[in-house]
């Protein structure tokens, strides 16, 4: 049995043959290492019993093959050599004719770098040129390093496919919107995503409304614990979930509703478990899937979460009433109906749950996370989060919330929410595509089906582009009158086909929350806060590690 954690106190039972061996490793980077010697014990250990069972028929064999034990090992010896020089070969005969990058290792490519520190690395791969290769497992993938080359690729249909990664694969049945590949299916789940989020309020007063309403809740929620220390994760994913939810559910959740807390916690923990060195694990060598380990524990969660939706699925059902939908699944119910006689529909019950749990997570943990980076940020820049305050509380005062309209009149805290999400980068390689046919790229053919990764973390910190590169500071989002402007390089939701279908929902959410937030709370550190590393935590996005804030309620006659 194998328990572990991602970069937390990871605990090991290893039973073989009814012995079982513990292990207990406490340090950040000990689950890579820790997961390898895991795997080289594990092919030991079966190795060894293999040898043993079949010890007489090997024997038995090599006598007939008039061959001795040592013969039979040091061919073997010979045959992983000649492999390993033959991978390097492979991988030689290709320079030059794909872009340049980091030398990869035999098999595994670049993976171990990657897993180790991988914000190093991602930034590392930039000095390779505007596109660079790197091998994950035995393939190369393209990485884009500039805002010129990225705009040149993404708006091509070519650039719009998705890889097929074997976990989520094994999770969606590529199914739903994110991962699936370009083509009908995506473009049909899709299209419809748009047009239902649209009439259900994205981009309209109303779903300006549901934040603001969900703020009020936000901000009492967090002020309970004023001048405590408090963890702000649970109630800010509640607070973003819960929009999301009352579009595609119709529903909000209380924050202390026991169950949907345990859901966003497994969310929260996939999110984390798909994105780390067991997800990559898995998806170099998918036969896994048969052991226990991290991937059985992604696959139980996904199973849960999913089960809450079928289970929406089916009390919308039974309450619906076809002159009036009142939510996503209500309106996909009804298309699927429509759809019958259409053969090349691909409204289906299976798509409607893959499609409404793409909508959940992609619209949870995203926003929740840049907001989360956000306090961080305002936390340790105490001048930008007072001058917010100020302004805020200039143009408002302290009893009137925000609106979108309010962006004009305040230029400077729209700039520090952009500052934000560039500085928190929550998805440094973007979220992958794959080439749909043979292509060119700046004299380079690419083949159909190679990767391609946008290197966010080299266009957001591109010093021609940017002000302050290294900085935090919403200046970079300011011209010289102190008017807002967006610099080209801004890409965070990315571009062309695939651009994030959530933008203008994750930008409401964005920028009226922490508004709401700044203008009526102060953040600070608790005293006995300790310093944290800014590159944060790899999992399907950047998270920010573990942290505790103070709450003080702003006097309102301050
Ligand atoms: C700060 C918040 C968010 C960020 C930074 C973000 C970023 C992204 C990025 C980079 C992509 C990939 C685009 C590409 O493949 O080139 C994406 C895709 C997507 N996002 Fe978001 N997103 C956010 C919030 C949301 C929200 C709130 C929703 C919910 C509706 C959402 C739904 C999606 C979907 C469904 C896709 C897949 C689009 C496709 O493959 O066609 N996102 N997002």
């Amino acid at each position: 049995m194998l328990n572990m954690g991602y970069w937390g106190v990871c605990i090991h039972h290893i039973s073989i043959n009814n012995t079982t061996e513990r292990v207990n490793c406490k340090s950040n980077s000990c689950n890579v290492s820790t997961l390898f010697r895991f795997c080289f014990y594990k092919a030991h250990q079966s190795l060894l019993l293999l040898c043993l069972s079949w010890n007489e028929s090997v024997i038995m064999w090599t006598t007939l093959m008039k061959l001795d034990l040592t013969s039979v090992c040091l061919a073997l010896f010979l045959g992983l050599i000649f492999m390993v020089l033959f991978e390097i070969f492979r991988i030689n005969s290709r320079r030059g004719q794909i872009p340049p990058g980091p030398r990869p290792l035999p098999f595994v490519g670049v993976l171990p770098q990657l897993i180790k520190k991988p914000m190093e690395f991602i930034r590392s791969v930039s000095q390779y040129g505007e596109i660079s290769t790197i091998y994950i497992g035995r393939k190369p993938a393209i990485i884009l390093n500039t805002i010129q080359v990225t705009k040149e690729a993404l708006v091509q249909e070519a650039f719009s496919g998705r890889p097929s990664l074997p976990l989520i694969e094994w999770i969606t049945n590529g199914l739903g919107i994110v991962m699936v590949t370009f083509g009908h299916s995506w473009r049909q789940q899709r299209r419809f995503a748009l047009h239902t989020l649209r009439n259900f309020g994205l981009g309209k007063k109303s779903v300006e409304d549901r934040v603001l309403e969900e703020s009020r809740y936000l901000i009492a929620e967090m002020l309970k614990a004023e001048g405590k220390p408090m963890d702000p994760q649970h109630d800010i994913q509640n607070a973003v979930s819960n929009i999301i939810c009352s579009i595609v559910f119709g529903d909000r959740f209380d924050y202390d509703n026991k169950r949907f807390s345990y859901l966003l916690k497994i969310l929260n923990e996939n999110f984390m478990l798909a994105g780390s060195a067991a997800g990559q694990i898995f998806n170099l060598v998918p036969f896994i899937k048969h052991f226990p380990g991290p991937h059985q524990k992604v696959m139980k969660n996904a199973t849960e979460l999913l089960g809450f939706i079928r289970n929406e699925v089916r009390e919308h059902k039974e309450t619906l009433d076809p002159d009036s939908p009142r939510d996503f699944i209500d309106a996909y119910l009804l298309e699927i109906e429509k759809q019958t006689s259409n053969e090349g529909s691909t409204f289906h019950e299976e798509n409607m749950v893959m499609s409404t749990a793409d909508l959940f997570l992609a619209g949870t943990d995203t926003t929740t996370t840049t907001i989360r980076w956000g306090l961080l940020f305002l936390i340790q820049n105490p001048d930008v989060q007072e001058r917010c305050h100020e302004e805020i509380v200039r143009v408002l005062g302290y009893d009137r919330l925000p609106s979108m309209d309010d962006r004009d009149k305040l230029p400077y805290t729209y700039a520090t929410v952009h500052e934000i999400q560039r500085c928190a980068n929550i998805v440094p390689l973007g979220v992958f595509h794959e080439t749909t046919q043979h292509t060119k790229l700046r004299g380079y053919d690419i083949p159909k089906g190679t990767m391609i990764m946008t290197n966010l973390e080299a266009i957001f910190s591109d010093k021609e582009h940017w002000k302050h590169p290294d900085a935090f500071n919403p200046e970079n989002f300011l011209d010289e009158n102190g008017n807002f402007f967006k610099p080209e390089s801004f890409i965070a939701f990315s571009l062309g086909p695939r651009v994030c279908l959530g933008e203008t929902l994750a930008r409401t959410e964005l920028f009226l929350y922490i508004t709401s937030l700044l203008q009526r709370i102060h953040f600070s550190w608790p005293p006995e806060a300790q310093s944290i590393d800014m590159d944060g935590v790899m999992g399907l996005v950047r998270y920010p590690q573990n942290f505790s804030i103070i709450c003080r309620s702003r006097d309102t006659k301050e």
